[in-house]
């Protein structure tokens, strides 16, 4: 059964003169298990679909289902202990150090283990000798990496990763798509968008935009 079901999605935004249609009557059905990954030109509607997906904004038409529920009847809360997000600009806490930053997510959902688990993502992110430094003091593909173990801290059944490895060196790219194989191999969804082709094939399903749709 698919974890995540977009059911005929539209969205479009206020423009200047006219309105700007992103998304019409987009369905897809993601399964749990997979890294699942969203391609198309900029612009053309990436992040929109992610940010429904995280229910941080809302569809005009459509809903979205995970695992049985209405994304939008969920209370922010039970939908933040349930999705991870990796914002394109980070969105990091400014004046909140690296573990700060990754442990922020247990507010959502207290995690039994914490101090070990964020021990853990931020030895394998790399961070561990950057616990103390607030973002400002970062590169960007650290502060990338500190997303990532923020959205992971709570063991979210779903991942939604917008640009993940936009800033990251080959090394790191591979080190991110290791914890995104961990992470679904222990039954998680990942749904990413990307722009690099060698991500995407690393993938176990690419989506193509064309025409306001997304489709396999
Ligand atoms: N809040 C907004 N108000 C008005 N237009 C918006 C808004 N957000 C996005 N758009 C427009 O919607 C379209 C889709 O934007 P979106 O960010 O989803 O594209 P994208 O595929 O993720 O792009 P990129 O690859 O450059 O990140 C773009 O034309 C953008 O200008």
């Amino acid at each position: 059964m698919a974890i995540l079901s977009i059911q005929n999605i539209s969205k479009s935004y206020a423009g200047t003169d006219r309105k700007i249609q992103v998304l019409k009557a987009c369905s897809l059905e993601l399964d749990s298990g997979k890294i699942h990954a969203i391609v198309g030109p900029s612009g053309c509607g990436k992040s929109t679909l992610l940010m429904l997906c995280g229910g941080l904004i809302q569809p005009d038409d459509g809903q979205i289902v995970m695992g049985g529920k209405n994304l939008l009847e969920l209370s922010p809360l039970h939908r933040a202990s349930r999705v991870g997000f990796v914002f394109q600009r980070f969105h990091l806490i400014p004046y909140l150090n690296v573990e700060q930053n990754i442990m922020a997510s247990c507010v959502a959902r207290p995690v039994e283990d914490a101090d070990a688990r964020c021990e853990e993502l931020m030895k394998r992110l790399g961070l561990d000798h950057r616990r103390g430094h607030i973002p400002a003091r970062l590169s960007a593909g650290e502060q990338q990496r500190v997303a990532l173990g923020r959205a992971l801290m709570n063991r979210p059944s779903l991942l939604v990763a917008d640009e993940p490895t936009g800033n990251l060196d080959e090394e790191n790219t591979a080190l991110l798509l290791d914890l995104m194989r961990d992470f679904t191999e222990q039954g998680g969804l990942v749904l990413m968008a990307t722009h690099d082709s060698a991500v995407a094939g690393k993938a176990d399903y690419k989506y193509v935009y064309q025409d306001g749709v997304f489709t396999r």
